[in-house]
């Protein structure tokens, strides 16, 4: 893949470090999920590569366990697992691997949409995309403040995305009013050329009263 000067000069400031976060949320060490494996094509290697050169360490994040909710049952907070990490077949699903500007008002994901995300033949599903937008606005507006959750999604899918394909998902927030954010994101293909999916959200620190994140 060749990045123009611009997109370089642009890009170089992706360097936050994810994991540096995640101790305070996940007491045990996870699995990391987004360090490539064998199922990671050509396309997704590259540009993984790309974003971690430029960060200092590994700027990967993901966990495939949830701390699950105090309300449920024993059984239930025992099996449960983050939804985009609980298919351990590598490469069957989603294959994604996230990177935030240092200021954290960017963030790009690389995505690699496995055989079992199919929607109309040959396509990725329009749930599975939704899936991965709330997955990078949700994981975008934590970062910014405190874990979130999301209150308004709204979807525009301008072209299907082949099956078995890698894409950038990129998001950036739009603006911050009290416990509100409103993160825009855009998926497209990796050159940039092709716009898949378009989609605004609203992730709100959820309130005193509210239930919350609290598998975050
Ligand atoms: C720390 C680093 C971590 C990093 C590592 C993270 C790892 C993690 C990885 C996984 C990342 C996955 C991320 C998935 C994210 C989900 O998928 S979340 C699951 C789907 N969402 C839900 O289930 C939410 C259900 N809804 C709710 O619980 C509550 O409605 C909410 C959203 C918490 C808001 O409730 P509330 O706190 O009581 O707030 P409320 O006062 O009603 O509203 C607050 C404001 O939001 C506005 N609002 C509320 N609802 C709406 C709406 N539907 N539309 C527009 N505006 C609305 C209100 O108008 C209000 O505005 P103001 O009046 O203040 O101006």
């Amino acid at each position: 893949m060749k990045l123009s000067k611009k997109k370089k000069n642009k890009q170089t400031v992706f360097c936050f470090n994810v994991q540096h976060v995640l101790p305070k949320i996940f007491p045990r060490k996870p699995r990391d999920f987004s360090l490539p494996n064998s199922s990671w094509g050509k396309e997704m290697m590259e540009l993984y590569n790309h974003y971690n050169r430029l960060t200092a360490d590994q700027s990967v994040y993901l966990c495939c366990v949830s701390s699950g909710g105090a309300y449920l049952s024993k059984i239930i907070q025992s099996k449960a697992r983050l939804f985009t990490r609980n298919i351990r077949d590598p490469g069957a699903a989603f294959e994604y691997v996230l990177f935030f500007r240092q200021d954290k008002l960017k963030c790009v994901c690389i995505f690699q949409a496995g055989h079992l995300l199919e929607g109309p033949p040959g396509h990725v599903h329009g749930g599975a995309i939704a899936t991965m937008i709330d997955t990078v606005t949700g994981t975008h507006a934590s970062l910014l403040s405190a874990p979130v959750m999301t209150a308004n999604l709204n979807v525009n899918y301008r072209s299907p995305i082949p099956l078995g394909s890698t894409v950038l998902i990129e998001s950036i927030l739009d603006k911050e009013d009290g416990r509100k954010m409103y993160i825009s994101c855009r998926v497209t293909s990796t050159d940039g050329s092709k716009l898949h999916t378009e989609a605004t959200g609203n992730c709100p620190q959820p309130g005193e009263s509210s239930e919350g994140p609290s598998h975050l």
